[in-house]
This record gives structure tokens, C-alpha cells and sequence, in this order.
């Protein structure tokens, strides 16, 4: 069954139509939804919360008619808002044990859910201090703690990435993919960042301007491409020049050595080389796609304000 199955959803504001006859199916797992500034991803995810009846069009979310049964997906999805709505005042402990007593959960069972949850965003000890002196990635913790405490099937992650420098980014990445992994808990995640979404999720839905672009499995976007990804621990340069020598087509990037694969030939040609040369081989795979790949066929429209 879909998560999520919304059909002919249109969500019409005063001088903007930010969704437009929208019909897209979701399987669980990890599922991103990418669209620029304005693309009606928002929208969206409070349509599907319950929260804003569209103008015309259904959906349903965990098999619950959002029209009908708002209260109870707001029971069993979590979400993780855009915007800045944390209180300067009190701790990520107080704010979280808080939340899970709204869910409904009695006072020790807010309290140990909420030690647990801080724990696995990465808030330790950090948890008993103001909110207000957090940076902006514990900040973005706390909002996916809250999002977390009541133990839902689902979350909506809007833009949990927004404003984190690039390690940051990484880490939090990194919790999306555990959150659907080892929690098995499924996840609609946006982002203007094709790249990001590439890294973890199974399933990408692209809109623009609140229309439905693209829906496709990660692998379908990302097929194996005909070229190998080859790394040694030492003399990247002495192979490159002795694959060179054989014919073998091959350029430098970064740490690697890039080949092209002219048919089983090259692997023998590689192995020899690494072999003949004494390297030792860290890695050599066949290099897959990249989404924003299919983006730079000009054929492939990306939407405005996406990056790639
Ligand atoms: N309550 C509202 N009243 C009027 N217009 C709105 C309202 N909410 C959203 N919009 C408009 O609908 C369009 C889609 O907004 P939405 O916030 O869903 O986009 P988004 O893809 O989430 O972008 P962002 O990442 O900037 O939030 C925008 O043009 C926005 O200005």
C-alpha cells in the first residue's frame, strides 16, 4: 500500500495556484521531494498533515483520508516544519518531553522517549541547556527530535538541511538515512538540492510551479554507467600512464582514476597494471549516474531554483 496517494490535488491561494492537479503515489522508505522556492512542497506536506483542505482533489496518507481522518495521521506522522519554531527559553529536553505529553504519552513515557530520541539526533548533555544558545544544527536536531518522540510510521522532513554548513549537511543526512534504516520509519523529505536527495533516498518526486515533474525510483535515475571509478593507495599517476600506454582511456579526478569500460578487457588491463606496478587497488567500481546528470540533458527540464 502507498504511504502516500494524492489525486488531482490542487491547492488554489488568492493570486497563486500552488498546487496544480498534483497525482502522485508513494511507496515507504525514504522519499524526497524536490522542487524550487515556491514549488508548493509546504503546501503540500500541510494538505497532507490534515492541516490545509486542498481546493479540490483527495489524498490519503498511511491509508487515511486526509479529509476525514486528519487527527489520526497527525497521530502517526511526525513533522519536522521549515520554519524557525523553537522557544529560546527552555531546553531541548523540556521542549521534547513537552511535545510527547501533546502526543498523548504519560509523564515518564514522554520523559524516557524523549532522552531516547535526543540521543539518537546526537543531543547529549547540551539537551539541559536554553535552546536559545544552540547553533543552528542542534536547532535543526531539536525540531527532529519533536518530530520523532511519539515514535510515528512516518515524518515529513521540510528542508532539514536549510542553513547547516557542509558537515553539518553530512550529519544530518546521515540521521535521515538511519531514521528510515534502522527504525524502518518512512520519510518524505524536501529539499532544493537534487545532489543531497540522490545521497538518500530510494524514491525522488520532482514538482514545479505545484505540478508533478518527475516520480522515479533513485536506481531508475541512476543506472551503472559505462565507466569505472578505480582508487590506489599510492601511484595514481604511474597507473594512469601505464593504462594509458595500453589504450586504455583514462583521466585523472581527484583521488581516483577515471576509465572508461571498452568490455571485460579493461578489468584484466587494471589488474595487470596494479599487479605489474605493485599498488595497492582501495577501490575500483563501476561509476552509476548522478540525477542531476539527467538534468544536464537539455531535453530534461529542471525546475527554476533547483540545484543540481
Ligand atoms: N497561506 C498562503 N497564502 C497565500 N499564498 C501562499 C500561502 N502559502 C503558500 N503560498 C504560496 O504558494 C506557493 C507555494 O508555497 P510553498 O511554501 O508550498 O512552496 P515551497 O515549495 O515549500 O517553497 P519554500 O521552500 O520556499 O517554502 C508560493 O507561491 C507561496 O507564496
Amino acid at each position: 500500500m502507498p504511504i502516500i496517494a494524492a489525486t488531482g490535488l490542487t491547492m488554489r491561494f488568492p493570486r497563486v495556484t500552488a498546487l496544480d492537479d498534483l497525482t502522485v503515489a508513494v511507496e515507504p522508505g525514504i522519499v524526497g521531494l524536490v522542487g524550487a522556492n515556491g514549488a508548493g512542497k509546504s503546501t503540500l506536506i500541510k494538505i497532507l498533515l490534515g492541516l490545509l483542505p486542498p481546493t479540490s482533489g483527495h489524498a490519503t496518507v498511511l491509508g487515511l483520508d486526509i479529509a476525514r481522518e486528519g487527527a489520526r495521521i497527525r497521530e502517526r506522522v511526525g513533522f519536522m516544519p521549515e520554519y524557525e519554531c523553537l522557544p529560546p527559553d527552555v531546553s531541548a529536553t523540556e521542549f521534547v518531553v513537552h511535545m510527547a505529553r501533546m502526543c498523548g504519552l504519560p509523564p515518564t513515557a514522554a520523559r524516557e522517549r524523549a532522552a531516547d530520541t535526543l540521543r539518537h539526533v546526537g543531543l547529549y548533555e547540551e539537551r539541559y541547556r536554553p535552546i536559545g544558545g544552540y547553533s543552528t544544527g542542534m536547532r535543526q536536531r531539536v525540531k527532529l527530535a519533536q518530530a520523532l518522540v511519539h515514535d510515528p510510521q512516518l515524518v515529513f522532513l521540510d528542508e532539514p538541511t536549510n542553513g547547516l554548513d557542509p558537515a553539518g549537511r553530512d550529519e544530518m543526512l546521515d540521521l535521515i538515512r538511519r531514521i528510515g534504516t534502522e527504525f524502518g520509519i518512512s520519510v518524505l523529505v524536501t529539499s532544493h538540492l537534487l545532489g543531497e536527495l540522490e545521497r538518500v533516498c530510494e524514491h525522488v518526486v520532482i514538482i514545479d510551479g505545484g505540478r508533478l515533474l518527475r516520480s522515479q525510483a533513485v536506481e531508475a535515475y541512476t543506472a551503472a554507467s559505462g565507466v569505472l571509478t578505480v582508487e590506489v593507495e599510492e601511484g595514481r599517476d604511474d597507473l594512469g600512464r601505464h593504462l594509458h600506454a595500453q589504450g586504455v582511456s583514462v583521466r585523472p579526478e581527484g583521488r581516483f582514476l577515471v576509465i572508461d569500460i571498452a568490455g571485460e578487457s579493461t578489468y584484466d588491463l587494471i589488474r595487470d597494471a596494479v599487479a605489474d606496478l605493485e599498488l595497492r587497488l582501495i577501490r575500483m567500481e563501476q561509476r552509476r549516474h548522478r540525477i542531476e546528470e539527467v538534468f544536464a540533458d537539455p531535453a530534461v527540464p529542471v525546475p527554476e531554483g533547483v540545484t543540481r
